[in-house]
């Protein structure tokens, strides 16, 4: 890489716990093009953490490939919170499509029927309402669930990694009628331009900050053969902008992207954040960070540690 002209740490509090998050961190960094985000999280290894990097190199030097749309769809997404909270926020939200989570501990099933059911109230019939298991179940659980979860919501659009492997995900696609979605299954494999997922998922989940870049997001999204979801990984708006210039860029894209995740953080680094009216995202630009996010120097000088340790491994 060459050398940044800048860089910031942010630690910015997340408004609800995500994925086990109450503080999302992680670095900017400006080259010549502008500034790019680089936020692994913080237990993943350097090794996971390259493609990360490259990310962040692809926006703060080279920018994007040309958009074919100007604005992306995008849903709401709802933590593992109780049924009223849920209402409000996919209330408030404005979308017409909501990403529940769910499996979030082993006996979750009684509190998810209630937040899908309070979510379905919330978008009427002609709502969305797509869940996401995060690979917490075993295939009998995962069919038991998904039926369950799809009578309380009264029809899903998909769940997201009902299950942890590839074969896994075919067995459940066999037994369910709800449509199954691929995540870690394709930004956590060994070689995300080699998965077969399509006997195991309908829907592929792609994600630009882990996959190493805009371009080879688009690479991924063609080799794998699916229709394709975009879905953030808890970037600021600097991160968010990336993954906007995928979504844009796709040739085709027929869902709402898992892109509306501002909203569970507390904060945003720059002046106009990238936030959804009406369901939708505009494509642009974020501008550049403004004060008021900075990390402790301790945690700075952790990441400004791994940017170092990252970077040898790109070399
Ligand atoms: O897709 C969305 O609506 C939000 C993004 C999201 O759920 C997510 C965010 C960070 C890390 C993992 C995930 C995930 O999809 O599993
Ligand atoms: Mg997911």
């Amino acid at each position: 890489m060459p050398d940044p002209a800048a860089t910031r740490v942010y630690s910015i509090p997340m408004r609800t716990r995500f994925r086990g998050i109450t503080v999302r961190e992680g670095m900017l960094i400006e080259g010549p093009a502008g500034w790019g985000e680089f936020c692994p999280f913080t237990e993943y290894s350097d090794a996971e953490s390259a493609a990360w990097l490259a990310t962040a190199i692809e926006q703060a030097t080279t920018g994007w490939p040309a958009p074919v749309r100007t604005r992306i769809p995008v849903n709401c997404t709802i933590a593992a919170i109780g049924p009223e909270r849920a209402h409000d926020i996919a209330v408030r939200s404005g979308c017409q499509t909501a990403k529940v989570k769910v499996a979030d501990h082993p006996t979750s099933l009684s509190d998810d029927l209630d937040r899908v059911e309070a979510v379905r109230h919330a978008l009427g019939p002609n709502g969305k309402i797509r869940v996401d298991a995060n690979a917490a179940w075993d295939v009998d659980t995962a069919v038991t669930n998904i039926r369950a979860l799809a009578q309380a919501a009264g029809g899903l659009e998909y769940v997201e990694q009902p299950c942890r492997t590839i074969e896994e995900l075919a067995q459940v696609r066999r037994r369910v009628d709800v449509p199954i979605a691929a995540d870690e299954s394709i930004r956590r494999a060994e070689d995300p331009l080699k998965v077969a997922v399509a006997e195991a998922a309908d829907i592929a989940v792609i994600k630009c900050t882990p996959l190493g870049g805009v371009r080879r997001a688009l690479q991924v999204a063609e080799a794998c053969g699916l229709p394709c979801v975009v879905s953030s990984a808890l970037e600021t708006s600097i991160g968010l902008a990336a993954q906007v210039a995928l979504a844009a860029a796709l040739p085709e894209l027929d869902f709402a992207c898992g892109l509306g995740t501002l909203t569970l953080l507390a904060g945003d680094v720059v002046a106009e954040p990238l936030l959804p009216v009406d369901g939708y995202l505009t494509v642009r630009e974020p501008g550049p960070p403004i004060e008021g996010f900075e990390a402790s120097e301790e945690r700075s000088e952790w990441w400004h540690d791994r940017l170092a340790r990252v970077t040898r491994l790109l070399k």
